[in-house]
């Protein structure tokens, strides 16, 4: 495989750390400076004892204590900037990645699993967190390690073979906490990962959970799963409390038997005095990095967790975040060319072979019998899916690249099942955007929800849930069809606009859509209501997922539905 071929298949995290591979490299040269600076004490110690004792040479000491002096802050300073360079590494990885981990994030969710996906948002601040942690320090000090044995097997092989088995026994205990802990931290993760999934739903499903008295149950489900992960996260401490009561002495033990065989060597082999503080000083300084790495296990292996699961969301789904095209305005010519469509998961078309065309400021209305696939359309107009076969353009361009290029600002969609999603009622109309209070007033106004709105107690401002409890569904659907024309859309897609609508909203929604004709925007109307047809320009008739009949709403009204067999809602 070449690297072309490899750089293609990365994934934007994969992608976004081969980015980083020169400024890891400039942190372990730095490591590299730190970790050989460090030598200066013991180095200092020993010529301390073997230059100026012996020629009580005050001259020299104030060289050596001089040099010593200035290599520990090169070192400090060295360290400064490789702790520098790692924080700023983590934000950039954040913010190069923090878009395209959110994108993903909801792709992932409606593709495979939405309390994974949850998950895999914040295993972004994890490894950001880890990043700039003084454990991924220790981590480039550990490569130094072997350097501060190696000095003291320099010294003496006795003396390097307890620093090596110090180390090598400290190590197995990282393993043996890992090993042991794995099984219950990772049911830990799980259960608790379930317990907040489970609030999130109950929270958002309130009303109806307080309505038929499901509170109690809510409230058990989710104790339930947190006194699973608070169980399994005692037995991982436990369990992590032995390993360290073991790996605790065992360091303090091998510093004492270092001491006590350095002094050994002075007294039986005349060996420099130095050599007792200068080893203590050295396997200090070699076991530091690694005593560090075995304690703070956890967080590597969460940031491994971490890792693992983010680059599984943005390997699943690939993020397809707006490409933020301009484009110019598109005028409003809709084609539906010969599409076809099976919804995933499926195993048979329920859209074969549709094909229509409307022109700038026409309004369409699909009808049909219940099941033959007007809503399937429809999402496929709006652009939210892509047909298996053919395709749906807005002036020559895909309704879905419109949608990616420009946030969806040119197609305004109402859905058969509302929600209102924001957090107030600006919000909720604006499309999550930063509301323009112009726009969004003109939109409500359409729809004759203005002064309904400025009624509700702090008007636009009112937050969602208050406003959904206080509005009649027929307010409420026309809260939908004014956040479908928010922003002067070039194509409006409404899915049953007029379902709970009365006499007077079924007249409000005529006098919108006639205004959004006279602007030049396109229109479909899905509707199982032939009283909403004299506004339509062309009618389109869907059964069993095939055009039955397509063409001017008086022709279709003449040869259609004025016939007693067949009507809009048979
Ligand atoms: N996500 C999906 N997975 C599987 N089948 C689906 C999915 N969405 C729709 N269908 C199927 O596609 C067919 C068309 O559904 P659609 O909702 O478009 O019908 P409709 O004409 O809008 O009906 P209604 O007027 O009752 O809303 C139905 O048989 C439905 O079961």
């Amino acid at each position: 495989m070449t690297s072309v071929d490899n750089r293609i298949r990365q994934t934007p995290l994969q992608a976004a750390l081969t980015a980083c591979t020169s400024s890891f490299l400039l942190v372990f040269a730095y490591s590299c400076g730190f970790n050989l600076l460090l030598l200066a004490p013991s180095i200092y110690l020993l010529q301390v004892y073997d230059r100026v004792l012996s020629s009580r040479s005050v001259d020299t000491l104030v060289m050596l204590t001089l040099i010593v002096c200035l290599a520990v802050l090169a070192g400090a300073l060295l360290d400064t900037v490789r702790r520098a360079a790692l924080t700023r590494i983590a934000t950039w990885l954040d913010d190069r990645l923090r878009h395209v981990v959110l994108w993903a994030t909801f792709e992932y969710a409606s593709q495979v699993n939405s309390s994974r996906a949850n998950e895999a948002y914040r295993d972004l601040g994890t490894l950001r967190q880890f990043i700039e942690s003084p454990i991924s320090t220790l981590l480039f000090d550990l490569l130094w390690a072997p350097l501060f044995l190696g000095v003291l097997f320099f010294l003496d092989p006795l003396l390097g073979g307890i620093g090596t088995a110090c180390a090598i026994l400290l190590f197995g205990f990282a393993l043996m906490g890992e090993i042991t802990t794995r099984v219950p931290l990772a049911q830990a993760a799980s259960a608790q990962a379930r317990s907040f999934s489970h609030l999130w739903h109950a929270l958002n499903s309130l009303s109806v959970i307080r309505a038929l008295g499901l509170i109690n149950g809510a409230v058990r489900q989710v104790h339930n799963d947190a006194e699973e992960a608070k169980t399994a996260f005692q037995t991982a401490a436990r369990r992590t409390e032995r390993v360290q009561a073991l790996a605790r002495p065992t360091k303090a033990l091998a510093q004492v038997l270092i001491m006590g065989v350095a002094t050994w060597l002075v007294l039986e082999e005349q060996r420099n005095p130095g050599i007792i503080f200068a080893s203590s000083l050295l396997f200090g300084r070699g076991l530091a990095p690694i005593e560090g790495v075995a304690g703070g296990w956890r967080t590597i292996s969460s940031m491994r967790d971490a890792y693992r699961r983010l680059a599984e969301v943005l390997a699943t789904a690939p993020a397809t975040q707006p490409h933020r095209l301009r484009l110019p305005e598109p005028v409003g010519y809709l084609s539906v060319s010969d599409v076809s469509y099976c919804p995933p998961g499926g195993n048979a078309f329920v859209l074969k072979g549709v094909s229509l065309r409307l022109l700038p400021g026409e309004c369409l209305g699909l009808i049909g019998p219940s099941g033959s696939g007007k809503s399937v359309l429809g999402h496929l107009i709006a652009g939210l899916s892509n047909p298996a076969i053919g395709c749906i353009t807005l002036d020559t361009i895909g309704v879905a690249t419109w949608r990616r290029a420009v946030g969806g600002s040119y197609v305004g969609y109402l859905p058969q099942e509302i929600e209102l999603v924001g957090a107030s009622v600006a919000e909720a109309i604006s499309c999550l955007t930063d509301p323009d209070q112009t726009e969004v007033i003109r939109a409500a106004q359409m729809v004759g929800m203005h002064e309904i709105i400025m009624r509700l107690p702090k008007a636009y401002d009112t937050e969602m849930s208050e406003a959904t409890s206080r509005l009649r569904p027929g307010q409420r659907q026309r809260l939908g069809i004014a956040r479908a024309c928010f922003g002067r859309p070039r194509l409006v897609v409404l899915d049953e606009p007029n379902a709970h609508l009365d006499y007077k909203g079924e007249q409000i929604l005529f006098n919108a859509i006639e205004s959004l004709k006279a602007d030049g925007t396109t229109i479909v109307v899905i509707t199982h209501r032939t009283g909403i047809l004299p506004v339509t320009d062309k009618i389109a008739i869907l059964e069993d997922g095939m055009l039955s009949a397509f063409g001017r709403s008086q022709d279709i009204f003449e040869r259609h539905l004025r016939r007693p067999q067949i009507n809009a809602s048979r």
